[in-house]
């Protein structure tokens, strides 16, 4: 009896798993749970048999004086759980470097023939290595280990592969290639320690002899290889089957939380010719127009999971576009026109299919690829309208009418009105703009948790995460009073300017004098103010969304304390927060109560 292969683990594969288990407990979900101990146990299953056999025909030995003694089917404790801890850090680091990824937006099909090419390629190699194997282990003496491992893993590889090549090719490579060469690299280094010091041996005869480095054996080598590229690949295939079933809700209208085998391989074998592509291009669409405008809400994004996620991140492409295309107009009138187009938009989608066919008005579809550019065409039809309640979208509309209310042209800058005329006027366009937004997002949390919620409850909810979304506007004009100046816009209300002697005018002239930093000062402590007041509600959130939510608003909030800071001077394009401290943010926000 001896520690030393116990010691292994104490030192290499356990502090690791620690390790890992803190840094992604912040977003370990029930499903993540449900992935690893499904991983685990097929690892356990799948291995057992094979490795029993190998210490039974003595491939390789453990000297009795580095074990601890107990055994299953003659494989000493140690070694089973080496399939435990290596499946659970492996999948550990996957689940970690794939949080970032959004994985609807890579269901998308490639061509069917480059489908097609990498499938036949995949199966071609591993089918070979099967075949290779085989050949190894018939011939015996020193390829028998080697031929074990390829005969072993390549048939689970092989099938894993011709189920979700299409999603493993289109994953970009840290999601693959990094979570299997980053452990497999690390076990090699464990290994060969092990090897060394002599705590577990290869027995000749029936190995090439064959060292990648000194005291690294070529099998041992293929073996960590082929172990972590199938925990990926299982992963992957799993993560491929909960993507599709997510993705498309009208193929899969209820998909439970945690959803049975059999209906994951279901999702794998529905033919991709099936797929809503429109959704999947609209999906990636929504989620690259995230990325590139609001570097807030695309890492609150990230920390949010299934449906919810998607859900959110159609919504705000849908408020982005909205946005943009009144903001953007050439003129007052253009701008009006889209507001028109994006009021009948509304119309057509909440009104019931019965009354537009009397009617005879025309489809949501045919109404947004007749008037809307193109780029902005998925974003209105995947708004998931029959989730939303219609009041805060055109309340939002609303919102976007009052920013047309700053009269542009340069002949009449005497008779120029400004909206915003005090503190009230600001407050109404700030929940029309915001709070709104806050009730949409509430709606979709409201619809997708799986935790009961009280009709009180979400009124409650609703009432503080409209103050919240005000909070965030206050942050986002106090950020943006250069930016809105150079396009004629005052949202600083009138009457605080008066107090300073001033007028809109000068703060178009100025935006960046003494007394308009005295201003972003007060809206500041306004905004703080009501984020005060409504920040308790989100600790009474439903627990699956509690942690994301802090994140989105934590992180738009810090904007505000940035602005705080002594000195601190805002430059356009320039992100307001700094990326590192954004992801302390974040972190923070995922562990807090
Ligand atoms: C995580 C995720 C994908 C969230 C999506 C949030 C979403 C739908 C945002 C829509 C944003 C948008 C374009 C709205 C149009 C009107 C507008 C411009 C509003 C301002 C947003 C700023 O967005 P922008 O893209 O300009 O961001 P940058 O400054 O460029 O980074 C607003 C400031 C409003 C945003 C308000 C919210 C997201 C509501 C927040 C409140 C909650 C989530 C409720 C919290 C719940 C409780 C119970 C307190």
């Amino acid at each position: 009896m001896g520690f030393e292969y116990a010691l292994v683990h104490l030192k290499y594969t356990i502090p690791l798993g620690i390790a890992l288990t803190i840094v992604y407990r912040p977003f370990l979900n029930r499903i993540d749970l449900f992935k690893i101990a499904f991983l685990i146990a097929i690892a356990v299953i799948s291995t057992i048999p094979w490795d029993s056999y190998l210490v039974r025909r003595k491939i390789w030995t453990y000297p009795p004086s580095v074990i601890i003694g107990p055994t299953l089917f003659s494989i000493p404790a140690e070694e089973v759980f080496f399939f435990i801890i290596q499946t659970y850090n492996t999948t550990l680091l996957y689940l970690l470097l794939n949080k970032p990824v959004f994985q609807p937006s890579y269901l998308a099909r490639k061509s069917q023939e480059e489908s097609i090419f990498y499938r036949n390629v995949g199966q071609t190699v591993l089918g070979a290595c099967v075949l290779a194997g085989g050949l190894l282990v018939w011939r015996g003496n020193e390829g028998t280990y080697l031929g074990l491992i390829l005969v072993w893993a390549g048939p689970f590889a092989l099938l894993l592969w011709s189920l979700s090549s299409d999603f493993l090719v289109n994953l970009p490579y840290t999601s693959t290639i990094a979570p299997i060469a980053i452990p497999t690299f690390y076990l090699w280094i464990v290994d060969t320690l092990a090897l060394r010091r002599g705590t577990w041996t290869i027995e000749s005869g029936t190995k090439l002899g064959i060292h990648v480095w000194d005291g690294l054996e070529i099998e041992e080598a293929v073996f960590f290889l082929a172990t972590n590229t199938l925990i990926v690949f299982g992963q992957a295939a799993f993560d491929h089957a909960l993507t599709i079933l997510l993705t498309f809700p009208r193929m899969f209208p209820n998909v439970p939380e945690l959803p049975s085998p059999v209906m994951l391989v279901q999702a794998l074998l529905t033919d991709p010719a099936k797929y809503d592509e429109e959704r999947v291009t609209g999906i990636r669409e929504a989620v690259s127009r995230l990325q590139k405008k609001s570097r807030s809400f695309h890492l609150a994004s990230s920390t949010f999971s299934g449906r919810l996620r998607v859900d959110l991140i159609l919504l705000y492409s849908f408020c982005r576009v909205a946005d943009d295309l009144v903001d953007n107009a050439p003129t007052e009138a253009k701008a009006r026109e889209w507001i028109g187009k994006l009021t009948h938009y509304l119309d057509l989608a909440y009104v019931s299919k019965e009354v537009r066919i009397i009617q005879k008005q025309p489809d949501l579809h045919s109404h947004v690829s007749e008037n809307f550019p193109e780029s902005s065409q998925s974003a209105l039809r995947l708004l998931p309208t029959h989730l939303l309640p219609f009041g805060p979208l055109y309340d939002l509309l609303e919102g976007f009418k009052t920013d047309l209310e700053f009269h542009n042209s340069k002949f009449s800058e005497k008779l120029r009105t400004f909206p915003i005329a005090n503190e009230h006027d600001l407050e109404v366009y700030s929940a029309r703009v915001a709070g709104t937004v806050a009730e949409l997002c509430l709606e979709l949390v409201f619809f997708h948790t799986y935790s009961p919620i009280t009709t009180a409850q979400r009124e409650h909810l609703l009432r503080s995460g409209s103050r919240m979304g005000i909070a965030l506007q206050y942050i986002n004009i106090a950020r943006d009073i250069a930016t809105d100046a150079a396009v004629g816009r005052v949202y600083l209300p009138t009457s605080w300017l008066k107090e300073f002697r001033l007028s809109p005018q000068d703060v178009l002239e100025n935006p960046e004098s003494n007394a308009i930093e005295k201003l972003r000062g007060r809206l500041l402590k306004k905004a703080f103010g009501v984020y005060e007041e409504a920040r308790f509600a989100l600790s009474e959130l439903p627990p699956d969304a509690r942690a994301p939510m802090r994140v989105a608003v934590e992180s738009y909030m810090e904007i505000g304390r940035v602005l705080q800071e002594k000195g601190y001077k805002v430059k356009e394009g320039k992100a307001t927060v700094p990326k590192l401290r954004r992801l302390k943010v974040a972190w923070k926000a995922l562990n807090e109560k």
